[in-house]
């Protein structure tokens, strides 16, 4: 199939993001179908032209439209957006990808890594639909969702290992407010993504407990330091980490209230536990899962991760935020660059 600058795109699904994403891809031209796993959440948007779940309150763009059919939305869409959780990628796409057409490029919203096996979304993407890399490109950048929804400016990257690919994708999301640079680093992105949710955890915790400016900042900027050192191990680009998937999306989402993951730590610094937090929300918090998945990852690779472990530890409730800060100021000391 070949694809167009501008065409059928088909969101899956419609929760924050996807809601978010699918009026930037509708502003650049595109038809959009956004899937919903609730009829009614789809009944809603192509009633009252907006997600009253997820996005109350913004009005949907005339290009966006709604179903809970898999096989409508996908029938005739060159590029296939995945925004659903990390965790429940794999089994979702499985059910997903019979109805994909021929060549369509898949394009992953997605910032996790899945528990057990490790993988990150784009592999994932891979080994369940086949495609190569060449059809497999991700988003990530600071984009809290309720910011892009309001078309306030923001920048991006789109990864793909195919610069052409990449390039074909910037088009078919560049508006007047999102602003997305191309990449061939997917796992540096990817990564990056993943990472400064565990992140936005701790600076949460730190916050929940009534700790100022200098401890965020000191752990943001840890958090980066962890980040970097296991992405390039597994080969990633340091300017990446430098750029708008790694320091842009992790100052964004630890300085933001919007951050679900922030919010989710500020609550476990207050002394709720992670399963009181689970059951106050249903808006997914990747962080809390991708902190045991990062961690493995880190152990398998050989690197340093006392954030994600100590995180890990926190979430899983083996630890408290205040033990986890104490943690890591009585760690052994070392050189800033080891
Ligand atoms: N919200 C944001 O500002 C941003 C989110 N992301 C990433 O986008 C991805 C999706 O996040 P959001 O849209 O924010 O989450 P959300 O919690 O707002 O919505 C999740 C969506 O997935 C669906 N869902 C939940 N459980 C499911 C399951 N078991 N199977 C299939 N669908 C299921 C929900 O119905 C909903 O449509 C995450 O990886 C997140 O890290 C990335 C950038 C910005
Ligand atoms: O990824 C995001 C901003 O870029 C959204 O972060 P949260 O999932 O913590 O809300």
């Amino acid at each position: 199939m070949t694809t167009p600058s501008r065409g059928k795109v088909a969101v899956f699904s419609a929760g924050s993001w996807g809601t978010a994403f699918s009026i930037v891809l509708a502003d650049a031209g595109n038809d959009v179908v956004l899937w919903a796993r609730r009829p009614e959440v789809a009944e809603a948007i192509n009633e009252r032209r907006e997600n009253p779940d997820y996005l109350p309150g913004i009005e949907l763009p005339p290009a966006v439209s709604a179903t809970h059919d898999v096989e409508k939305a996908l029938h005739g869409a060159d590029v296939v957006v995945l925004a659903t959780p990390s965790q429940s990628l794999r089994e979702n796409l499985t059910a997903w990808a019979p109805y994909v057409e021929p060549g369509a490029v898949f394009l992953s919203l997605m910032k996790g890594v899945e528990l057990g096996t490790l993988d990150r979304m784009s592999e994932v993407i891979g080994q369940v639909t086949g495609a190569g890399p060449e059809r497999i490109a991700v988003v990530s950048g600071p984009n809290l969702a309720k910011e892009i929804a309001r078309r306030e400016p923001a920048a991006s990257v789109v990864a793909c290992e195919d610069e052409d690919v990449a390039r074909m994708l910037q088009q078919r999301c560049h508006t007047a407010a999102f602003r997305p640079y191309t990449s061939v680093d997917v796992l540096g992105c990817e990564l990056g993504g993943a990472y400064k949710n565990v992140v936005a955890l701790s600076v949460g915790m730190a916050v929940g407990l009534g700790f100022g400016d200098n401890t965020t900042a000191s752990v943001i900027t840890r958090g980066l330091a962890e980040t970097a050192r296991l992405a390039m191990k597994l080969g990633a680009n340091p300017l990446t980490l430098m750029g708008l998937a790694g320091l842009g999306d992790l100052v964004a989402t630890c300085s933001s209230p919007l951050s679900r993951n922030r919010t989710f730590g500020e609550r476990l610094g207050q002394g709720m536990s992670a399963e009181e937090i689970y059951a106050s929300t249903r808006q997914v918090a990747e962080g809390a899962k991708s902190c045991a998945s990062l961690l493995a990852l880190a152990e398998r690779t050989g690197v340093d991760a006392p954030i994600a472990e100590h995180v890990d530890a926190v979430v899983a409730g083996r630890m408290t935020a205040q033990q986890m800060m104490e943690s890591f100021i009585a760690r052994d000391t070392k050189a800033e660059t080891d």
